[in-house]
C-alpha cells in the first residue's frame, strides 16, 4: 500500500473539520479530493503532511505509521505540498525561490558554509542543476532572473510548482492550484500537472475548477461536512446522485 488513510478525524474544538474519513491515495496517480466550502478538504491536506496532528485515525505511508509526524519529518518522507495561496520570497528572483527547494534535501551545515568546503561546492551545483532542470520544465526558464513580485499570478503558481518539484518529491499536495487564474491559464497548469503525473509523481489534488478535475483525476473522492459521501472514477462521480444533491444543490457537473 502506498498511502493508506484510516478513520482519519480532526476536532477544532467543537467543530470536527474531518470525521472519519478513510482513503487510500494510488501511487503514480492523479488523486483528487473535492467538496464544497468548509467541506474539510485542505485540513485533510494538513493532516495528512502533518500541519495538523489529528485527533483520532492513523496515515501510513509504504508500510510506515506516520500519524502525527511533524511536517518536517514528513516533507523528509517525499511529501511535497503547494498552498492556495502561493508561498513565495516576492523580493527574490524566481530562479532564487527555486533553489530553495533543492537545499532542503542537501546535507551541508554551518560550518560547511562558513569554511566553503567542497561538499558545500558539490551541493550548490546541485541545486542549480536541479533549479534550472524544473525551470525548464515548468516553462519557466526565460523568468529565472526576475524578480518574484514582478511576474502574474499563472507564473507565480508555476513557479511554486518549480519549487515543490525541486524537492524531488514522491507526492505533491495541490491545494487550489488553479485558484485566480483564468481559463487558458488553467488548461496550461493542468497540462503541466498532467506532465507532472506521466514522471511518476504521485498528485493529490484539491480543486473547485470541475472541468480541471475531471481532466486530471483517475480517483475523487468527495467530502461533505467532513465526511467521505462519494469515491471513484470522475464518470462514476459526475453520476452520483448524493454527490449531485451535497455538491452541485442539484445542477449536473459540468
Ligand atoms: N486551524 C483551524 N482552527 C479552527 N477551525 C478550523 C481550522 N482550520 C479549519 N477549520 C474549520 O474546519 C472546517 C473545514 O475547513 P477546511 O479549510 O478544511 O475546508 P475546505 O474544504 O478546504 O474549504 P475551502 O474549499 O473553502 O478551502 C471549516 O469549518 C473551518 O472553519
Amino acid at each position: 500500500m502506498f498511502l493508506e488513510i484510516t478513520g482519519l478525524t480532526k476536532r477544532f474544538g467543537g467543530l470536527t473539520a474531518v470525521n472519519h474519513v478513510d482513503f487510500s491515495v494510488e501511487e503514480n496517480k492523479v488523486n483528487a479530493i473535492i467538496g464544497p466550502n468548509g467541506a474539510g478538504k485542505s485540513t485533510f491536506f494538513n493532516l495528512i503532511s502533518g500541519f495538523h496532528p489529528p485527533t483520532e485515525g492513523q496515515i501510513f505511508y509504504r508500510g510506515l505509521d506516520i500519524t502525527g509526524m511533524p511536517s518536517h519529518k514528513i516533507a523528509d518522507l517525499g511529501f511535497a505540498r503547494t498552498f492556495q495561496t502561493t508561498h513565495l520570497f516576492e523580493q527574490s528572483t524566481v530562479f532564487d525561490n527555486v533553489m530553495v527547494g533543492h537545499r532542503l534535501r542537501t546535507k551541508s551545515t554551518l560550518v560547511d558554509a562558513v569554511f566553503r568546503t567542497r561538499r558545500l561546492k558539490r551541493e550548490e551545483e546541485k541545486c542549480k542543476e536541479k533549479a534550472l532542470e524544473v525551470l525548464e520544465f515548468t516553462g519557466l526558464s526565460h523568468l529565472a532572473d526576475r524578480i518574484t513580485a514582478n511576474i502574474s499570478q499563472e507564473e507565480k503558481k508555476r513557479t511554486a510548482f518549480a519549487l515543490a518539484l525541486a524537492t524531488d518529491p514522491s507526492v505533491l499536495f495541490l491545494d487550489e492550484p488553479a485558484a485566480g487564474i483564468n481559463p487558458d491559464e488553467t488548461e496550461g497548469l493542468t497540462d503541466l500537472i498532467k506532465r507532472i503525473s506521466s514522471t511518476g509523481i504521485t498528485i493529490c489534488l484539491i480543486e473547485h475548477k470541475m472541468q480541471m478535475i475531471m481532466k486530471l483525476a483517475d480517483k475523487i473522492m468527495v467530502l461533505n461536512h467532513g465526511e467521505k459521501i462519494a469515491e471513484g472514477t470522475p464518470e462514476e462521480i459526475q453520476n452520483n446522485e448524493e454527490v449531485i444533491r451535497a455538491y452541485l444543490g442539484g445542477e449536473a457537473i459540468a
